[in-house]
């Protein structure tokens, strides 16, 4: 597979389990991502390691802080030569900008968190935002794109209306996916995978349906055969 559109969420407490893990996955059938828990724990030596065993790394530390700091930790991460990074995009303008400029090769992707897809409406009516979470996804994924970002993060379920109004070059990274009837745990804006890449996602970020399952190669390769029929 050329283009993998899975992404593991490697999260984990440790190198050890991390990598454990990782020996169990195949690369041409899946990107890996890793965020704040493991990359506390573990650092950039693991990311070394993964990458020098032919893996895309997605670096998930959603940085959001004034701009000249999240530009310095971003070319921090395309130092390391990481397939993709995030920022939050209620950084603001001044900061996608400073971040974009900052990165030291085009060839990590920069992309920005519209709105967690564990929020719903009345956690945001909470924190003073009320309006519709697609409202608020599709105000920020224009701001990303103006500012020459690649793509967003958002639920799939906001992915048909990006897909309307923003280039099929941008990028749309989805986290919240669930197979059908699966155990939603902390997500509220899920999506199964055959409907994120139906509604226009190009990858998907899956963590707990596969590193809980059972035999994680099987579900990676089930996950990707469901994905192949909705593309065909
Ligand atoms: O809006 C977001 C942004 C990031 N995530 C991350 O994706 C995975 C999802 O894991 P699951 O076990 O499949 O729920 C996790 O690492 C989050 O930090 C997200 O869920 N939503």
């Amino acid at each position: 597979m050329n283009n993998p559109r899975i992404i593991v969420a490697l999260d984990f407490s440790n190198k050890k389990q991390a990598l454990e893990f990782a020996s169990k996955l195949d690369k041409n059938l899946c990107r890996i991502k890793i965020g704040k828990e493991l990359f506390t724990s573990a650092g950039p030596q693991l990311i070394e390691q993964l990458m020098s065993y032919g893996f895309d790394i997605f670096l998930d530390l959603k940085y959001h802080d004034i701009p000249n700091t999240v530009a310095n930790a971003c070319r921090a991460a395309s130092d390391l030569g990481v397939w993709m990074v995030n920022v939050h995009a209620l950084g603001g303008r001044k900061m996608l900008i400073a971040a974009q400029e900052a990165l030291s090769t085009k060839k990590t992707k920069l992309i920005a968190v519209t709105l967690l897809t564990n929020l719903n409406k009345s956690d945001l009516y909470e924190i003073g935002l009320n309006e519709e979470p697609i409202d608020i996804v599709q105000r920020l994924a224009l701001l990303a794109s103006d500012c020459g970002l690649d793509g967003v993060v958002c639920s799939a379920m906001e992915a048909p209306q990006l897909r309307k109004i923003i280039s099929k070059d941008f990028c749309l990274v989805t986290p919240g996916i669930r197979p059908l009837n699966g155990n939603k745990n902390d997500q509220a804006r899920v999506a199964t995978p055959q409907e994120a890449i139906q509604n226009g996602a190009d990858y998907l970020v899956i963590g707990r349906p596969i590193t809980q399952s059972n035999d994680p190669l099987l579900m990676l390769q089930q996950l990707n055969y469901e994905i192949e029929m909705v593309q065909l």
